[in-house]
């Protein structure tokens, strides 16, 4: 039973019918005579208040309950035989009742008496007729203001009437036969209607209806919203159970609730400019993809239940809603957002995380084999070299020529891709070139290491290709994107990354444009990832273990040579020795001249290459104390720390261009001596001088001297004949545009440095120039060591 609810606890008119007969019933008409009899006993021209009017109705019921019980017992009989004759009395008029609404039932079905909508006089203005198989209701014309209409479960296909009450806010014409939309003359504050459940198959123009703020429309036979353009008040919509394919008609209207479920929608659309919508129900549709939903940024609610969607489509509304607080009548927890985040746009970190497990997990299910040329030992990790940076910017160049030239050291390690080789690659030279079947087969077999799509091609570094290079006692030279970086950081391999990145952007991009192998979009791709670069070198100091400036691929190559020298712990001239000439003979003298001269290579000490713990020892010896280098890097990053905490912005290439101190070299055994006389300087000027990072306290071989005075003990390399001395060079902390000597005349400027001691100690660097050796880079990274010579082909 519909009443309008709600408004006193006294029961309405409608339901006290209920308690005391079927309205249907003669019971109603008795009913509905008593209530006239009721309604007449108040003076005429003064209608009573509600209160009164129930009290009075209230007291004739049980007067008259009161009578009937009693009445003389001698009566009942005949009272008996009375009753049954009402009886069937009733029943003939039940059998009667034509539908058309009397004025006897309007009467007893009004209630809340108030100011009329003029504001003239006092009048009823609710009505509620629900339930009463009435078909005509044109009576009502002359109810002008009412202001509630209750006209539900009735039998009604007609609504003229609603024509004369211009003051009517709402109507409830729910369960009724209608087939026509608002077919009367539209009241003009009407405010809320609910037509559900009748037959109306159309949507006419509502353009008069402006004041409407909900519209129930569900169960009919509606297949198009339409209509509703001009009902700029409508908040809520409600249109389940209907015909409807597709979304549309609903223009900017500021609706927050929308039911559109049971229907037959196969896509949201329509929807993007509902900027208020708060809550949306589309349960129950052949929706298969749920986009169109995003940028609603008050959406609270919404249900997608049975739809077309794979099970997925619960994380993928989240991701697409993450304002949202309950979807399909659940609420979402944090965890199922962070899930939904990671699913659909997952930060950098997690996609590494998921391409390393991928490869670790289709390993395994293969029958196993042990890398052993690669795996490392327990202090040593296999000696790696990556270059790093955006496409196209000479990387693999660099990569190619530092293997021919450190060709006893490094071999490239050529990546396997689907893309189709340019003009001039050569197979297995720059990349294995293979179709997508094959790399997913691979990738299937675990064979990966890594993966990464670049520009809808897939490319890989293969496990057996690397160790194939490491059986051959060789480090590998690979290069590869941001997105193997960031995966090879997950596996056990510890390469040393070098970025290569063009600093300067216009150049570049002319460059890729020249090149005549890429489009427009895919250069600016490239050349956006420059930044990206930078700005990873810039937030996350020791990403990398060295930049390289790619402006200049010369200049960038012999920067990379000299960072590999370092590496290497080798002279220039035992590098160039290493290039491979057209003289065999003379090459392979070199070859043996690098290993044979200890005094030429450096600070190894020449362990034996094939000791099974070579690596172990090498490590151990060189990963003691931080080097200078890091401790610059360090101190280079509490200063931006600091500046930060100021409020100073870091300047983007604060890192590539911040040249620190210059490094102190790691002191060979072999010239301890020169340690041992710096120490004694040292010592003469103890009080006056204290150096920033501490002294190095031990007369130790690997004894560190303080940065300030690295300087002056700065080996043989950057000579001036080196090109890379430009400030933008290196964030290692090469003497920039100095040469050693220049270095030493800078270095009695450092404050508090007694002049005499630069000159002292740069004598002693002189005689022992080619001696010291500095180790860039983090001392939890592997030096690139001289790989050992004797474990070729160990079968697995
Ligand atoms: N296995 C890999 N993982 C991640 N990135 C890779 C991998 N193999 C190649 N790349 C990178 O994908 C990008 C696209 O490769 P492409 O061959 O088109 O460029 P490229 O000409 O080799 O670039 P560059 O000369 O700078 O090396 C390059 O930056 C390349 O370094």
């Amino acid at each position: 039973m519909a009443t309008s609810g709600s408004d006193s606890q006294w029961p309405q008119p409608s339901s006290l019918q209920g308690s005391l007969g079927n309205p249907r019933t003669g019971a109603q008409s008795i009913m509905l005579r008593s209530e006239k009899e009721r309604r007449s006993s108040f003076p005429l021209g003064q209608r009573p208040t509600e209160p009164q009017f129930r009290a009075s109705y209230l007291l004739q019921q049980l007067i008259r309950r009161y009578r009937e019980a009693d009445a003389d017992e001698g009566e009942e009989k005949e009272e008996e035989e009375s009753e049954e004759s009402s009886d069937s009395e009733m029943l003939n008029l039940e059998k009667e009742f034509d539908g058309v609404l009397r004025e006897e039932a309007v009467a007893e079905a009004l209630y809340q008496l108030g100011r009329s909508g003029s504001g003239t006089e006092q009048a009823y203005l609710s009505l509620t007729l629900s339930g009463c198989d009435l078909i005509d209701i044109s009576i009502l014309c002359g109810y002008v203001h009412l202001q509630k209409l209750d006209l539900s479960v009735n039998k009604i296909e007609d609504l003229s009437c609603v024509s004369s009450m211009p003051y009517l806010l709402e109507l409830n014409a729910s369960q009724n036969k209608l087939t026509t939309f608002f077919y009367f003359k539209p009241p003009q504050n009407l405010k809320k209607v609910d037509f559900s459940c009748n037959q109306i198959s159309r949507m006419y123009d509502l353009s008069a209806y402006q004041a409407l703020t909900k519209l129930i429309l569900d169960n009919n036979q509606i297949e198009e919203i339409c209509g509703l353009e001009l009902c700029r008040n409508l908040t809520h919509l409600s249109l389940a159970k209907n015909k409807i394919t597709r979304i549309n008609g609903l223009g900017m209207l500021p609706i927050k609730i929308l039911c559109l479920s049971h229907n037959q929608i196969e896509k949201i659309t329509g929807l993007d400019d509902l900027k208020a919508l708060q809550t949306v129900d589309l349960s129950y549709n052949q929706i298969s993809s749920f986009q169109g939903l995003e940028n609603h940024d008050f959406l609270e609610v919404i249900d997608l239940e049975d739809n077309k969607e794979k099970s997925e489509y619960w994380l993928f509304v989240i991701f697409m809603l993450l304002q949202l607080t309950e979807l399909d009548q659940k609420k979402i927890k944090v965890e199922e957002k962070v899930a939904a985040v990671n699913r659909y746009n997952p930060p950098p970190e997690v996609v590494a995380a998921e391409d390393h497990m991928t490869h670790v997990v289709n390993s395994l299910m293969q029958p196993q084999r042990i890398f052993d040329s690669t795996l490392p030992s327990l202090d040593a990790p296999y000696p790696m070299l990556v270059l790093a940076g955006p496409q196209a910017c000479g990387k693999r160049e660099l990569a190619h020529r530092l293997c021919r030239q450190f060709s006893t050291y490094f071999r490239y390690g050529a990546c396997h891709t689907t893309r189709p080789p340019y003009f001039g690659e050569g197979d297995r030279v720059d990349y294995h070139f293979i179709s997508q079947e094959v790399f997913d087969e691979m990738l299937n077999m675990g064979k990966f290491i890594l993966t990464f799509n670049y520009g809808n091609h897939s490319y890989g570094l293969n496990r057996d290709t690397i160790e194939g290079i490491a059986r051959d006692g060789l480090a590998s030279c690979v290069h590869m994107e941001i997105e193997g970086v960031r995966s090879l950081k997950n596996s056990y391999f510890e390469p040393r990354y070098i970025l290569v990145v063009p600093m300067n952007k216009k150049n570049y991009e002319g460059y890729l444009r020249r090149k005549g192998l890429f489009s427009r979009v895919e250069i600016e791709f490239a050349v956006s990832r420059v930044d990206l670069y930078v700005e990873i070198n810039q937030t996350f100091p020791g990403y990398f273990d060295a930049v390289i400036n790619a402006d200049d691929l010369d200049a960038a190559y012999q920067q990379l040579s000299q960072l590999v020298r370092e590496y290497l712990g080798l002279s220039e001239e035992t590098a160039k020795s290493l290039a491979p000439t057209a003289d065999i003979k003379t090459s392979q003298l070199n070859f043996e001249k690098s290993f044979k001269k200890p005094s030429v290579l450096s600070s190894y000490d020449f362990l034996d290459s094939t000791d099974r713990n070579y690596f172990a020892k090498l490590w151990a010896k060189l990963s003691a104390k931080k080097t200078p280098v890091e401790i610059n890097s360090l101190e280079r990053q509490y200063k931006t720390a600091r500046q930060a905490l100021m409020g100073k912005t870091p300047l983007h290439h604060t890192l590539l261009f911040q040249r620190g101190a210059v490094p102190a070299p790691v002191i060979n055994g072999v010239h301890y001596f020169a340690a041992l006389e710096l120490e004694k300087s040292l010592e003469l000027c103890e009080d006056s001088f204290k150096a920033p990072f501490g002294r190095y306290s031990e007369k130790s071989v690997d004894s560190q001297v303080p940065v300030e005075y690295s300087a002056l003990f700065q080996p043989c390399p950057w000579p001036k004949e080196l090109p890379f001395q430009s400030q933008e060079c290196s964030i290692y902390s090469y003497p920039a545009s100095e040469t050693s000597e220049s270095k030493e005349d800078k270095a009695p400027e450092a404050p508090h440095k007694p002049s005499h001691l630069s000159a002292k100690v740069s004598l002693q660097y002189k005689r022992h120039q080619t001696s010291f050796v500095s180790r860039p880079g983090s001392n939890t990274k592997p030096t690139l060591p001289p790989i050992p010579q004797g474990r070729k082909y160990t079968s697995v």
